[in-house]
């Protein structure tokens, strides 16, 4: 080490060489590391058991004496180091000790890292503090034993120096007792609000609803804002379940806002599958060889500085005698070479590129294939164009794999490399400037990180608003034109893209200000060490080749920080990015296999409904004890006013829903006992509404069966009478449908739609009006086909045209939910005063009325003509 010996030892302490001594200086090293590492230590165990930020009446009280007291132990310590100062302009030759000046910069390093960290959040974590405080004053207490008793006598400055240092432990003992006395407050005061909890009715939320409140708003806002296990988790046990979820969000938002990341990266641990290559060997190799060349590139930042400062020594050494410092030359020439882009590096940028394909293969498929799976809850509700950006957006964690492993690990490695190498390279002081920079350079990354994640919120949120405003208009393009809403929804569009633009530019100013900041401590911590290496280069305390090592390696400093504070922000946008795609993940399907369900087998086809409910909302029941059994191969019709519940007997026995009491089985089994796979295999379904995909009519015709051949789907057309107009059109069965099948009228999709059905050859037909909008001359030929198709299956088929139903076996009249009457035709017509019999006439009726008009508008033209 090339630190200057003090030249006046004997004037700073008594008894140099004693035991005391000795001990003051192991405490002059140890006391500040070991305050501030507590501190940081107990933060971090305080965020990991969820501790939550004070923000109770007391905090600001509390806050405020805490700042006064560190502020005047941060005093103590200036003045201390004033004291060294004047001292070595007052006694020639007077030289601090280096333990001294150590243990003074460290704690106001340590102390001042307080003050900031109490005014960085609007809540406190005291326990921390509490910790390090405790520590402090079993630290300075003998530093002041020993530094009083070491003291020369009649020694003014040291007089001082002893006096700061008692005045400071006693500020530091102040600091305990405060910390000590306000936990204790809090501790009874919790305690309380417990024994006043034992007086309340144990049915907290009582119909009128007061019994739960809080009886003040102080009252409130401690059992909400207090640390540890607060009152807030019970807030969320006594609410009322559809408060459960706003209590978790809000639970959520203030883990945000108390920065516990620990909590808050927990939830991502769902994405570690996706991101870690466990049964891929190329890319687990790719891996290693990005490990391997890390570990190259550490030692190759210090071997090309030092390698150059080596040049300098040997050129001043043999100034103006013409030696070549060949070999040296040669070397440095070769690091060079192995530490730029076209040596090591190629090997992990092109590991890295297979690496993030796995990963973007890994999440994309993922995240397609739980969509595919969630149920149909989910898919009524959900936005197609926010769905498909929460997937793009969830992308950006496919850096987060190389992100934790080949930038966290290494900056730490390097940050400790180069303060060793500083060390070695110069003084403890280098190091100390290093270590004061780039902490700084950290936190304010940090914070500028937190300051930005909010404004990310808002930007994306604002990104997300202008695509689904986008999407709803596009794609509702029709409902827009009838209404002629065409300027109202340009207007709408611009105000998302104005609130875009304006999230977007608070986000990158946030971002900008913070990067500008880091850049001007960088350039201070810079300046100071360039010119602590010239003063000691002056003194011919170190080589000019140093000198220049330093200016060498200072990048290699710059580096692994400037990334560390882009990789804080990068993981910070990385993880709110990734947020909507983990709450996409976090949804489950509400109707999934059970475990090790069998598969479906069916025998002979009976479908048997016994006492079945269900409600979509559970505040209003849609099926009430449905119970009927749908014999082998016989055809049941379904019929009753709009909205009775028709469909949602068929999409119960699809399983798009689970029953809520009751149950449905094929051939004796409970269809939530077997996989849903073999169940839905088991259907042909012609629905009310059937979309097809912007393909051509065959590859629609084929998505009902994949191995079909084209003459099977030409002869499932046919029975569907749409062949001829298949035919009918320009690319015949290569023309394309257009998005959800606009180029088809309604029938042309029905008819489709059924030639689908046929072609599946189900086990099971379920037909849910599918031919609501074919005109009575084309369904009769449609009817030939239906009943080919129905032949020895079980069918079932919702129809308001009831002469199409009149040939079935069973017919259910369903109202408000409920079997009003069932039976054949005939026997459902027999009852005069019946359901049935009445939709009948009426429909009857109708029919009559509308001949009527026909024949009286033809009688008109005649008398006219
Ligand atoms: N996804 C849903 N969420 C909430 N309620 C729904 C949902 N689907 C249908 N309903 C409601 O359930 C009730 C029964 O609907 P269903 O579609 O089964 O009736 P339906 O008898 O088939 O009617 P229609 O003859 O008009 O097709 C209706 O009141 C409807 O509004």
């Amino acid at each position: 080490m090339a630190g200057k010996p003090s030249p006046n030892y004997e004037d700073i302490i008594a008894r140099p060489n004693s035991g005391a001594a000795k001990a003051l200086i192991v405490l002059h090293w140890a006391a500040p590391i070991a305050i501030f590492a507590s501190f940081i230590i107990s933060g971090f165990v305080a965020a990991c058991l969820l501790h939550r930020r004070s923000r109770d009446p007391t905090t600001a009280q509390r806050r405020s004496l805490t700042t006064i007291l560190l502020l005047l132990v941060v005093f103590t310590l200036v003045a201390q180091a004033c004291t060294f100062f004047v001292q070595s302009l007052a006694q020639r030759g007077f030289w601090a000790k280096q333990d001294s000046v150590v243990y003074i910069l460290a704690s106001l390093f340590a102390y001042g890292w307080m003050v900031l960290a109490l005014h960085g959040h609007r809540g406190v974590l005291w326990w921390p503090y509490g910790t390090a405080f405790t520590l402090a004053m079993l630290l300075e207490i003998p530093i002041t034993a020993l530094q009083i008793s070491l003291s020369p006598a009649h020694d003014n400055f040291a007089f001082y120096r002893g006096a700061l240092q008692a005045s400071r432990t006693l500020f530091v003992a102040i600091l305990c007792l405060s910390e000590g006395w306000y936990t204790l407050q809090l501790r009874s005061a919790k305690f309380k609000t417990e024994l006043d909890g034992e007086h309340e009715p144990l049915l907290a939320n009582s119909a009128n609803g007061s019994a739960h409140k809080p009886k003040s708003d102080s009252a409130s806002t401690h059992s909400k804002d207090s640390d540890a296990g607060s009152a807030a988790d019970l807030d969320s046990y006594d609410s009322e379940p559809e408060e459960a979820d706003k209590v978790k969000k809000q639970q959520r938002e203030r883990l945000d806002a108390a920065g516990n990341w620990w909590n808050y990266a927990k939830e991502y641990k769902i994405f570690i599958p996706m991101l870690w290559p466990s049964g891929n060997r190329f890319v687990q190799l790719c891996l290693g060889l990005i490990g391997l060349v890390l570990v190259a590139q550490r030692f190759l930042n210090i071997l090309v500085p030092r390698q150059l400062g080596i040049i300098v020594n040997e050129l001043t050494k043999d100034n103006g005698h013409g030696h070549l410092p060949l070999q040296a030359f040669g070397l440095w020439a070769l690091y060079s070479y192995l530490n730029s882009r076209a040596g090591v590096y190629v090997i992990s940028t092109c590991a890295e590129l297979y690496i993030d394909q796995f990963t973007y293969k890994a999440i994309g498929a993922a995240a397609f294939r739980h969509i595919m799976t969630l149920s149909m809850d989910f898919h009524n509700e959900k936005n197609t164009g926010e769905l498909i950006r929460a997937v793009d957006q969830g992308h950006s964690l496919q850096r987060l794999l190389d992100f934790a492993l080949f930038e966290v690990a290494p900056i730490f490695i390097d940050l400790v490399i180069s303060l060793v190498f500083v060390t070695q390279l110069f003084d403890i002081y280098m190091a100390f400037i290093l270590g004061v920079v780039g902490v700084a350079y950290i936190w304010v990354g940090t914070k500028t990180a937190a300051w930005s994640i909010k404004r990310r919120r808002r930007y994306n949120k604002a990104w997300r608003d202008e695509a689904k405003v986008q999407n709803e208009a596009i794609s509702n393009w029709t409902t827009v034109s009838h209404f002629n809403r065409g300027r109202y929804e340009c207007e709408k569009y611009e105000k998302t893209i104005d609130e875009h633009t304006s999230a977007e530019i608070g986000y990158y100013l946030a971002y900008h200000l913070g990067g500008g900041a880091q850049s001007l401590i960088m350039l201070l911590g810079r300046t100071a060490a360039i010119f602590l290496a010239i003063y000691r280069v002056s003194q011919g305390a170190v080589p000019v080749g140093s000198l220049v090592t330093l200016s060498a390696y200072w990048a290699s400093i710059e580096a692994p920080l400037t990334s560390f504070s882009w990789s804080i922000r990068a993981l910070a946008q990385m993880l709110t990015d990734s947020e909507r795609l983990l709450q996409l993940f976090q949804t489950k399907a509400t109707v999934t296999d059970a475990p090790n369900a069998p598969a479906l087998s069916i025998k002979h086809g009976e479908v048997e409904f016994t006492n079945v409910h269900f409600a979509y909302d559970p505040r209003k029941p849609t099926l009430k004890n449905i119970s009927f059994v749908a014999k082998p191969g016989q055809t049941i019709a379904l019929c009753g006013e709009t909205g009775g519940g028709k469909s949602t007997i068929l999409k119960l026995l699809y399983r798009y829903y689970d029953v809520n009491a009751g149950s449905i089985r094929i051939d004796g089994q409970d269809i939530r006992e077997v996989t849903l796979d073999s169940l839905r295999d088991a259907f042909g379904m012609c629905p009310q509404d059937p979309t097809l995909f912007n393909v051509s009519i065959m590859e629609n015709l084929r998505y009902a069966r994949l191995d079909a051949t084209d003459d099977e789907i030409k002869a499932a057309c046919a029975d569907a009478a749409i062949h001829d107009k298949i035919t009918s059109f320009p690319d015949g069965y290569s023309a394309t449908v257009g998005e959800r099948g606009v180029k088809l009228s309604g029938g042309e999709m029905q008819r489709v739609a059924i030639a689908r059905a046929i072609l599946r050859q189900p086990k099971i037909v379920l037909l849910d009006e599918a031919t609501s909008m074919i005109d009575v001359e084309t369904e009769a030929t449609i009817q030939t086909a239906f009943q080919r198709l129905s032949r020895s299956r079980t069918t079932f088929v919702i129809a308001h045209r009831l002469s199409t139903i009149q040939h079935a076996d069973l017919i259910l009249v369903v109202q408000d939910g409920e079997i009003i009457e069932s039976g054949s035709h005939e026997v459902l017509m027999r009852d005069r005063g019946g359901k049935y019999r009445a939709l009948w006439s009426r429909q009857l009726n109708k029919e009559v009325q509308a001949v009527g008009r026909t024949l009286e508008e033809g009688e008109g033209d005649d008398g006219n003509a």
